[in-house]
């Protein structure tokens, strides 16, 4: 059973329905629940945190907390969920978390990689590409907190970590999975301990899935961890169909995830607090269509309560008719380094997510059942003030992007970079 912790809230929804789609039945929680929590009957499960950026000490505590809820639920792979782009600061917290991890669960070595590719994140000898470009020639070198600006991953984690990294390249990769495990053997005979497995095609991905799914512990984006899950998969209906052959003769047909819920209805909103490209272009995309749009000046007031309660005096006096409204901080490079040289980089960040996280609790409480979040830092904020304990992963409005059905609200958690560029006006029709 995979036990996955999730570095942000979009990338446990990216994570987690992954897993489901690869037929694990996958649970999603916001946060670590509590001991006694009775859990339904599952292959998966996904704890998001919010670790990207905090502080590392407190990043290392939480994962820790995390591992220790998963394992003591049964979990014996642990996937570490960090973002494909390799989102982290100069302090971590990939290295620092992955240090704590590998040493709490006692494993000399730890393979990963960030490639996704369906979202065009590939990783070629060690080195991480954004769509055409390296990702540090890619929009990711003006992340608002976590600007990438080395595309060399063996560089960037060794910065953050006392351990030694090294690559398992892309033709050692296409020789398949005894080669990568051989291949991992050599470089752990060698002191590396975080190997950086290249993949540029899904079946790269599937043959390192192959390779790991034995590993106590493994990291990476989405890409790898639905290789992983093929990999179970496999195994499972191969156990299933050597049982019942033994059994009568016969073999039984594979098994399913969790079904589907259907898409969620309801009066809907948009938050978007992504200052990425996409997002950028999600928003203009919602504005062109006439929505009604409101955004929140962190300049104009430096009080979260303030600027939300502005926003819903707004939201009140639109109209249902005009559609779902957005409201949102999202600027392009130059004007957001314009707040974050007023403000600070952190502050300026604070006082949007928490901003945010207001609107959606005064939203929650007015009529709106359908929430979408375009953002991982914004998403956690978001549904920590709403106080979400987790939710069923419904349909994916795009690839990485499920609804998540919470016992209040239904949610589209967004990650910056995802979705095409109509994704929110579709989505909150
Ligand atoms: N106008 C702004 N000025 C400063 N920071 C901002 C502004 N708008 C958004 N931010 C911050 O930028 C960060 C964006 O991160 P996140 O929500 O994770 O988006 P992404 O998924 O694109 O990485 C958040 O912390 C958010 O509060
Ligand atoms: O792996 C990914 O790209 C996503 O799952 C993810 O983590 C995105 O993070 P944000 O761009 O901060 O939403």
């Amino acid at each position: 059973m995979i036990g996955a912790i999730a570095d942000d809230f979009t990338g446990a929804t990216d994570v987690a329905v992954a897993l489901h789609r690869h037929g694990l039945r996958t649970l999603l929680y916001f946060g670590t629940p509590p001991a006694d929590l009775a859990l339904p009957a599952h292959d998966a499960l996904v704890i998001a945190l919010k670790t990207r950026t905090i502080p590392k000490d407190e990043a290392v505590t939480q994962s820790l907390a995390a591992l220790d809820w998963v394992r003591s639920r049964g979990s014996c792979q642990i996937y570490f969920k960090y973002c494909s782009t390799f989102d982290s600061t100069p302090e971590g917290n990939i290295g620092p978390v992955l240090d704590a991890l590998a040493d709490a669960v006692d494993v000399p070595m730890v393979a990963m990689t960030p490639s996704s590719p369906e979202h065009g994140r590939t990783q070629y000898l060690g080195y991480l590409f954004a769509g055409d470009v390296p990702l540090a020639e890619s929009p990711m070198r003006e992340h608002p907190l976590t600007p990438m600006t080395d595309s060399y991953l063996p560089r960037v984690l060794d910065a953050q970590s006392a351990h030694r990294s090294g690559v398992v390249p892309l033709p050692v990769v296409r020789r398949g999975p005894a080669a990568i495990a051989d291949r991992l053997e050599a470089l752990r005979a060698q002191g590396v301990r975080y190997a950086l497995v290249d993949a540029v095609m899904d079946d790269d991905l599937a043959a390192a899935g192959q390779a790991l799914h034995r590993m106590r512990l493994v990291a990476g984006a989405a890409g790898l961890a639905a290789g992983l899950a093929r990999a179970h998969e496999a195994a499972k209906i191969h156990a299933a169909v050597e049982d019942e052959q033994a059994r009568n003769g016969d073999p039984v047909p594979a098994t399913a995830g969790h079904t589907p819920p259907p898409l969620p209805t309801g009066r809907a909103a948009v938050l978007a607090g992504s200052c990425s490209a996409r997002t950028l272009e999600q928003v203009a995309a919602m504005i062109k269509a006439g929505r009604p749009a409101y955004r929140l000046d962190a300049l104009a007031a430096q009080d979260a309560e303030v600027l939300a309660r502005e926003a819903l005096a707004w939201y009140d006096t639109q109209w249902p008719e005009h559609g779902a409204p957005l409201v949102y901080s999202s600027l392009p490079p130059d004007e957001l380094r314009d707040v974050q040289r007023r403000l600070g980089r952190e502050r300026s960040a604070e006082l949007l997510e928490s901003a945010l996280g207001h609107v959606a609790k005064g939203l929650a409480e007015r009529d709106v059942t359908r929430l979408i979040a375009a953002g991982g830092e914004t998403s956690g904020a978001i549904v920590r003030a709403l106080g979400l304990p987790g939710g069923l992963i419904g349909p994916e409005a795009a690839r990485g992007v499920p609804w998540i059905l919470t016992p209040s609200l239904s949610l589209l958690l967004k990650s910056g970079n995802f979705g095409e560029p109509d994704l929110l006006l579709v989505e909150s029709q």
